[in-house]
């Protein structure tokens, strides 16, 4: 090592270093070399006392070792390799000292660069690169990047929830393999298929025709020969047969999904997807972000079209966080650009746990009822109205009060599933935390499917025709009273409508595993209100039928549809007026007889003695 040092701080353009022999040096800084994922390395241009420019670059040992002179790079080499394999992340830096011309074309080339309105990233590039050569390599650093905290649990949770983990690292392979064992992704039993530029090198045989016998045999291995799974079981859930863990390298990635020959680079995706599919974790390591995107869009095209999940904390992971179905950014030292672009944010990796296998295993369930329980309450609301108009005569008179029909979602059934859909716990949250396969029973959107579905379909149809067919078999004989006092269609409309709602109700309480005092007190609270109002209500208009003015309104075309379609189909030129009460459009003809007693009123030809003779409440059923 030619230079030893310590660096103490950056003011106005001047760095100051603590060098071995504890001396403190001024440079001035003339210029930085912004770090970039793609580059992976990063320089300064600074001016010593004596007046000498140099050139100080550290970087990746991949992206160092090409620019240095080839002397020293094989003792670095050994070194960086140890340390990696250790797990440390290794940091190669090297200098090179700019005479007073290379300066003086650097500098412009950067000035005009960064000038530049159009491609400037691209010209940039290019400076940098012509910059960034024939350097002296000093040495190489290793620093410990430990893992976080409970990363190793947090990565056995995911697996055992059936949850498949692909780690994309812009880090060196070495150091991503030891992170993956560390982490528990890869264990002591898993057979590692390597696929990456070292084992794509063979003296003899091209790099095309390797990956092309690699791809075979890891595929062969992994898929062909391996013991059928269970239908419907992933085979990473599966505990049969040996685990396999794959890992490849941005430049071989490359080679796989951008072919030459447009038929390979198909096949070779799809191998390789296969592949990966039946490992247990895949490792892609010296990823470029953009690589990261390209793989989370392949997994997300596959076959079955998984939900993917992108969990990272810098600027690199941006774009695989915004690819990625659901994207997690954690609140790291390298800034806040996947926070930011994320859908949600968590402090630690180890929250990812209780977010997925907790909340996420939760809030599925508590969405899939509330979705399906608005379908069957719905149903079960609006079936016995549309049955009430076979049996009127197709007047389109409501069942209904107008103020139930305006009430049941929003004041009598809204607040008991509000209050389910944010508090339930049908399992609690220790026990998901302890026991990751649950999470499998949700998978594969398991709560919405056809089955379900159909279930509450069916009940909410056949809770609607009890309603209905229920209160019209207590209504075969209208007079319910002793003194003979008969009830119509409002007291017929209101029962049907309080079964419903008591009904509803008692079906959300008996599906409710997780009981606090905010379901009883909506629950209980809604069915109690139901009952205040309807006494509120029925004292003014509702109940009890001599208080309502009931409207009766059948129109000159309307005893069916259907010839009220065609009628107005004969005379498309004609200008129509519509009816007052119900809004079907008429011909200009006067009405020919119009009859008002108080509660009834008709127009057109004489209708039906069912709705003509009787009082409005007692012409049902007849
Ligand atoms: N600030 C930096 N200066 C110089 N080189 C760096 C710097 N940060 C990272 N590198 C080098 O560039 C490589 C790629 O960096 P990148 O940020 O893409 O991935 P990573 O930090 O290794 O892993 P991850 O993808 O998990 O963030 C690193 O492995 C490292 O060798
Ligand atoms: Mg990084």
């Amino acid at each position: 090592m030619r230079y030893g040092f310590t660096f103490l701080g950056l003011e106005s353009k001047t760095m100051k270093i603590l060098n071995r022999n504890n001396d403190v040096e001024m440079y001035e800084l003339l210029h930085v070399l912004n770090f970039d994922p793609v580059r992976r390395r990063m320089s300064v241009i600074v001016r010593s006392k004596s007046g000498d420019t140099l050139l100080f670059c550290k970087g990746a040992d991949s992206s160092i070792f090409p620019r240095v002179r080839q002397e020293e790079v094989e003792r670095i080499r050994m070194h960086v390799e140890r340390n990696a394999t250790e797990g440390y992340r290794t940091l190669c830096v090297a200098y090179k000292i700019l005479s007073a011309e290379e300066y003086a074309q650097a500098d412009a080339g950067l000035r005009d660069a960064r000038l530049a309105l159009q491609d400037r990233e691209e010209k940039l590039m290019t400076v940098y690169n012509q910059v960034e050569t024939g350097m002296s390599l000093i040495g190489a650093t290793a620093v410990e990047d430990r893992l976080q905290e409970e990363a190793a649990e947090t990565m056995e949770a995911l697996q055992g929830a059936g949850i498949k983990v692909w780690v994309l690292t812009g880090d060196k392979m070495e150091t991503a393999k030891s992170t993956c064992y560390a982490c528990r992704l890869f264990q002591r039993s898993t057979e590692l298929l390597e696929l990456t530029v070292r084992t794509l090198e063979d003296g003899e045989r091209s790099r095309e025709v390797r990956l092309h016998e690699l791809l075979l045999e890891y595929h062969k291995k992994a898929v062909q020969d391996a013991p059928p799974v269970k239908a419907g079981v992933n085979r990473s859930w599966s505990s049969a047969g040996q685990d396999y863990g794959f890992i490849i390298d941005g430049a071989t990635l490359s080679m796989v999904l951008n072919n030459s020959a447009e038929s390979n680079s198909s096949r070779y995706k799809n191998l390789f997807l296969q592949i990966c599919q039946n490992c247990t974790s895949v490792l892609c390591c010296r990823m470029a972000p953009l690589q990261k995107a390209q793989i989370v869009k392949m997994v997300k095209n596959s076959k079955g079209s998984p939900i993917t999940l992108s969990i990272g904390d810098g600027a690199n992971d941006v774009s695989m966080i915004l690819e990625a179905h659901v994207g997690i950014g954690i609140k790291g030292k390298e800034g806040r650009q996947a926070v930011r672009n994320s859908d949600y944010a968590v402090p630690k990796l180890k929250h990812l746990k209780k977010l997925l296998l907790a909340h996420g295993h939760l809030y599925y369930v508590r969405i899939a009822h509330l979705v399906q329980y608005f379908f069957y309450k719905n149903l079960c609301f609006i079936l016995p109205q549309f049955l009430y108009q076979f049996f009127c005569g197709y007047s389109q008179q409501p069942l209904y009060d107008a103020a139930y029909l305006t009430m049941y979602n929003i004041c009598f059934t809204s607040m008991p599933i509000l209050a389910y859909s944010l508090l339930e716990q049908h399992i609690c949250i220790e026990v998901l935390l302890d026991n990751a396969p649950l999470y499998r029973e949700i998978a594969k959107n398991a709560v919405l499917r056809w089955g379900t579905f159909l279930y509450w379909t069916v009940l909410g149809v056949f809770h609607g025709l009890l309603f209905f067919f229920g209160v019209r078999f207590l209504f075969s004989n209208p007079a319910l009273q002793d003194n003979g006092q008969v009830f119509g269609n409002w007291s017929y409309g209101t029962i049907v409508f309080t079964v419903l709602v008591f009904t509803v109700t008692l079906k959300l309480a008996l599906d409710t595993r997780h009981w606090t005092w905010i379901n009883h007190f909506v629950i209980w609270g809604s069915l109690a209100f139901y009952c205040v109002f309807q006494l509120l209500l029925g004292r003014n208009n509702m109940a009890f039928p001599e208080a309502t003015t009931f409207v009766l309104c059948v129109c000159q075309h309307a005893e069916l549809g259907v010839s009220l379609a065609g009628h107005h189909l004969a005379h498309p030129a004609q200008p129509t007026a519509r009816d007052p009460a119900c809004g079907v459009p008429q011909t200009p003809r006067a009405p020919r007889s119009t009859e008002e007693d108080g509660s009834v009123e008709r127009w057109g030809p004489p209708v039906s003695p069912v709705f003509s003779q009787a009082p409005a409440h007692e012409n049902l059923f007849r």
